[in-house]
C-alpha cells in the first residue's frame, strides 16, 4: 500500500535490524523508503504494521517476505529504554503485550535483531523501497549519519550500543 493512513495510538509496527549474521555481525540492512513523498529516500528498518490477531513475530516474518523477499531468523528483541518506551496500550491487540519504541505518526514499534535464514541472502528491492544498503557497523557514526526516519535515530543508537560498537 502507499501513503500513511490515519492511525490510532494503539497501532503496532514491527521492524527488523537485519544483520549479516547475529554472531559477530559486520553489516546492517538499511532500507530507503519509497513513500510517502516527504519521507522518500529516508532510511528505516524493514518491517510494517501488525494485522489484527497477528503475533508481532509472525507479522515481522510476513512483512520481511512481502517487502524485501527475505526469510529471516529472529534474534533478541531490542528493548527500548524506560525513558523512551511507550507502554502497552489498554486497547492493544493480542500480541501487543510489551513496551515499544515511539515511531512516527503515533505508531509504536517493536524491533528484533535478525539475520537472513540463508546466510548471504541480501533481500531484494520491492515497491516499498528505493534501495537496500548493507552498511558496515564500523564506524558507527557513518551508520548514524544516514538520513534515517527521525524516530529511528534512538533505535540505531541503542542498536550500536547493544552490539558493543
Ligand atoms: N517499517 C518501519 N516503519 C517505521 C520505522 N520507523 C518508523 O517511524 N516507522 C513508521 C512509519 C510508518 O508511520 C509506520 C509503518 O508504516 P509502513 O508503511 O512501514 O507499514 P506497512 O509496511 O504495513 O505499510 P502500508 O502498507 O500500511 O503502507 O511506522 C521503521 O524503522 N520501519
Amino acid at each position: 500500500m502507499s501513503g500513511f493512513d490515519a492511525v490510532s495510538a494503539s497501532r503496532l509496527v514491527v521492524a527488523a535490524a537485519v544483520l549479516d549474521r547475529l554472531e559477530r555481525p559486520t553489516t546492517l540492512l538499511c532500507a530507503a523508503r519509497s513513500y510517502p513523498p516527504e519521507h522518500a529516500g529516508q532510511f528505516e528498518l524493514p518491517g510494517g504494521k501488525v494485522e489484527p490477531a497477528e503475533r508481532p513475530e509472525q507479522a515481522l516474518a510476513r512483512e520481511l517476505d512481502e517487502e524485501i523477499g527475505l526469510s529471516a531468523r529472529l534474534g533478541p528483541e531490542l528493548i527500548p529504554p524506560r525513558d523512551l518506551a511507550v507502554p502497552v496500550p489498554l486497547e492493544g491487540g493480542p500480541g501487543d503485550d510489551a513496551p515499544a519504541w515511539p515511531a512516527m505518526h503515533g505508531f509504536r514499534m517493536r524491533v528484533w535483531l535478525a539475520e537472513p535464514a540463508r546466510l548471504g541472502d541480501q533481500g531484494r528491492v520491492g515497491a516499498d523501497h528505493l534501495s537496500l544498503e548493507w552498511l558496515s557497523l564500523d564506524p558507527p557514526d557513518r551508520l548514524r549519519r544516514l538520513p534515517w526516519l527521525e524516530a529511528d535515530l534512538p533505535v540505531i543508537d541503542a542498536l550500536v550500543a547493544a552490539l558493543g560498537r
